[in-house]
């Protein structure tokens, strides 16, 4: 069993806790501080855990070079890459009046910090956790930086490889206990064929003792809710209140009334884990005593005889007879009163 945590104040994951739900804000605002708000309004309502913005300092996470690069997709606000990121960006006054918004809103607020600049932000800040997006997963130096500030960390998986990830583990683990790791592949939108689910029980296997989720960017609720049922412990999902907006990631994001069946659907999926023990249960007695079936003599007995297998046959019936089970154990028994074909073998018959 993965160990818990207190991932947020008051809101342990891992072993058997609910799984965090978290609602990827990203940059799915638009630049816009109302529309990023309607945003957090949003994921509360649909009852994911916590609301995530993406925290840029555009001259610590990018070069020059990559600034100017041009940007000439259908979803760039801008012609350079600096140009569009920027666009997209909320300074520190614009993300403390958001994390106010979420408090007064009650839903947990956090962000990614893509750079180092932007995570010493959000230990100022004093998120609950700090997000690693994918392509920092590998950025060492950063893990380690990031680490050290000592709040939980939600790690992402998506480009790298196992013996990365294997890294990812252990130079965490050496500095801070409380993390996970989400499998994730960095594609938008991502086809089922490249989700790869099987890399969760693979990390339950190589981590056993850490919590293990999924982040997502394929379109629709489904394989989320296979990551749960397969044991993620936190699942990420973009959310956006129109997929047909300008931006890379709207296509792949849930809207309200996904975001709410998917949190729905995981929750009684929850309930469904219940308890490996396999027993006949309260519920299905209904059942048994409807369509359970019961030994029923094939043809008729004559008293004193001593069974054998061929006078004797299963089907359902009144009186509720022996088990069919016990069939074996009733060969070579002797009965001590005659038996009518079809009628139910009963232990009172011996
Ligand atoms: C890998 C990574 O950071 N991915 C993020 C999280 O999933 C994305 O939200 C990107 O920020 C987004 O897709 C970038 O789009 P553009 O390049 O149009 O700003
Ligand atoms: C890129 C991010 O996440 P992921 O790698 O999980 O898609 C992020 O959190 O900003």
């Amino acid at each position: 069993m993965p160990r818990e945590f207190e991932l947020c104040p008051g809101r342990p994951i891992g072993g058997d806790q609910p799984c965090f739900i978290i609602a990827e804000i990203g940059q799915n605002h638009q630049g816009d501080l109302e529309i990023a708000k309607k945003m957090i309004r949003m994921a509360k309502e649909c009852g994911a855990d916590c609301a995530k913005f993406q925290k840029s300092e555009l001259e610590c996470r990018f070069n020059k070079g990559a600034l100017s690069r041009p940007y000439n997709s259908q979803h760039a606000w801008k012609p350079t890459y600096g140009g569009h990121k920027l666009h997209l960006e909320f300074s520190h006054e614009q993300y403390k009046e958001l994390q106010r918004f979420a408090n007064e809103i009650g839903i947990f607020f956090t962000a990614s910090g893509m750079d180092e600049m932007a995570v010493q932000f959000l230990h100022e800040l004093n998120v609950p956790f700090l997000k690693i997006a994918s392509a920092d997963s590998n950025n060492f130096l950063y893990l380690e930086t990031t680490a050290k500030k000592g709040h939980p960390m939600v790690i992402s998986s998506g480009m790298q490889s196992i013996e990365i990830v294997r890294q990812i583990y252990k130079t965490v683990k050496g500095i801070n206990p409380n993390f996970c790791i989400l499998q994730c592949t960095s594609a938008y939108p991502l086809s089922p064929e490249d989700v790869n689910l099987r890399v969760i029980t693979e990390y339950q296997k190589e981590f056993p003792d850490i919590p293990i989720g999924y982040s997502g960017h394929e379109t629709g609720i489904a394989i989320t809710i296979a990551a749960v049922a397969m044991g993620a412990k936190v699942v990420e999902r973009h959310v956006t209140l129109d997929k047909t907006w300008k931006g890379n990631d709207h296509e792949a994001s849930l809207e309200p009334n996904e975001l709410t069946e998917l949190v729905r659907s995981i929750r009684i999926v929850e309930r469904a884990f219940g308890t490996s023990v396999k027993r006949l249960l309260p519920c299905e007695e209904n059942c048994l005593s409807k369509l359970g079936k019961s030994v029923v003599a094939k043809v008729a007995i004559p008293a004193g005889t001593s069974l054998t297998l061929d006078m004797l046959t299963v089907k359902v019936a009144e009186p509720k007879g022996i088990s069919p089970e016990e069939i074996f154990a009733l060969v070579g028994k002797k009965v001590k009163t005659k038996i009518d074909a079809d009628e139910s073998i009963t232990k009172e018959l011996f």
